[in-house]
């Protein structure tokens, strides 16, 4: 897959099927457009994401949006923020100057819902229309439902805060996960409490409350279960950095410097400042208990 940030100018394409929107983490509704372009694939177009936006913190980081899409067949993601050109095209210009002039699309799919240019004026029927003077197709895909709610991304970031990891689940179709390599700590877990693999998550990334989790830990070679903490461990004094950090059911390897990605399955309870170490460690005891219960539980 090809990824354009856009500063200036669109790249100009032969052939393409676009969806557009802003893809702060690809849900469940963003799969159905995404199969819908790759679909136009066999047509000879190439399947392009626009994503248009500036988000501080999102959903799923550029990397990992990049990687999912490129999994899912994207051939071209168009990464263009939401700079003053944008934002004060008309609908119609962008349509004219972007989506027919640099895109040449023969098919654009969006939600329902999408708006776009100057004011938000643009919408999917627009597109319908332009389409037919300009000789491309439109889809408008209805919004994927969870029960009676339509996914959206602020639905998804509202049962991230609130460290619900069953629905993040199946509104997302994959796990919040956090990746990264395996870093020195202070060293005290093995001495004093459980041995951790210690992540520090990129900063791009929105996260769920600080507090233990039950995980899965995927390292190259190998797959461990295990229980998560995200916080600054004020009990041993505090970090500066929010960390994530994992001790790893049935493990005595040494990870330090190995890449690994966390999934999340379960929130268990908010990070604590224990009056001693002692505490700490019967709470971590429960903690792992109940995170094998879990998995006991899953087979
Ligand atoms: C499952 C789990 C739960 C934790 N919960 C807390 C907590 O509630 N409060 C806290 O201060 N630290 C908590 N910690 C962090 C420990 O204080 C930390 O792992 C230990 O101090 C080792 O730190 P080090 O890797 O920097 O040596 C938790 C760690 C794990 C693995
Ligand atoms: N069961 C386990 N869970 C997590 N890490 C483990 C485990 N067994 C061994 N390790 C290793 O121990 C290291 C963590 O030890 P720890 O005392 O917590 O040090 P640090 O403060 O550097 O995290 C990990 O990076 C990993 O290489």
């Amino acid at each position: 897959m090809e990824y354009i940030r856009i500063e200036n100018d669109f790249p100009r394409i032969t052939h393409s099927a676009v969806t557009l929107g802003k893809f702060d983490g690809i849900h469940r509704g963003h799969r159905k457009l995404v199969e819908k372009i790759i679909g136009q694939k066999e047509e000879g177009a190439q399947a392009v994401v626009l994503a248009l936006g500036n988000a501080s913190r999102t959903i799923l980081t550029k990397e990992e949006r990049c990687r999912l899409l490129e999994k899912l067949g994207v051939d071209i993601l168009l990464e263009c923020p939401l700079n003053d050109r944008i934002r004060h095209m008309k609908a119609e210009n962008f349509i004219k100057e972007i989506l027919v002039g640099d895109l040449q699309a023969s098919y654009v799919a969006v939600g329902e819902d999408f708006r776009f240019g100057f004011e938000r004026k643009g919408t999917p029927q627009m597109l319908k229309e332009y389409g037919r003077k300009y000789g491309f197709d439109v889809e408008i895909l209805p919004k994927e439902m969870d029960g009676r709610r339509k996914i959206s991304s602020t639905f998804i970031r509202e049962e991230l805060s609130r460290g619900n990891m069953e629905k993040f689940h199946a509104l997302m179709g994959m796990d919040f996960s956090v990746e990264g390599e395996v870093e020195h700590g202070r060293g005290m877990g093995h001495k004093y409490l459980l041995p951790t693999t210690n992540l520090i998550p990129s900063g791009e990334k929105l996260m769920p409350p600080n507090g233990v989790y039950i995980t899965v830990s995927y390292f190259k070679e190998r797959t461990y279960q295990g229980i998560t903490n995200i916080g600054y461990k004020p009990t041993v004094g505090g970090e500066k950095f929010l960390g994530v950090e994992t001790y790893l059911f049935d493990c005595h390897e040494d990870l330090y410097g190995q890449y690994c990605r966390v999934d999340f399955k379960k929130f268990l309870r908010p990070e604590q400042k224990f009056t001693s170490l002692e505490a700490l460690k019967k709470q971590l005891e429960k903690d792992a208990v109940k995170g094998q219960e879990y998995f006991r539980k899953e087979k």
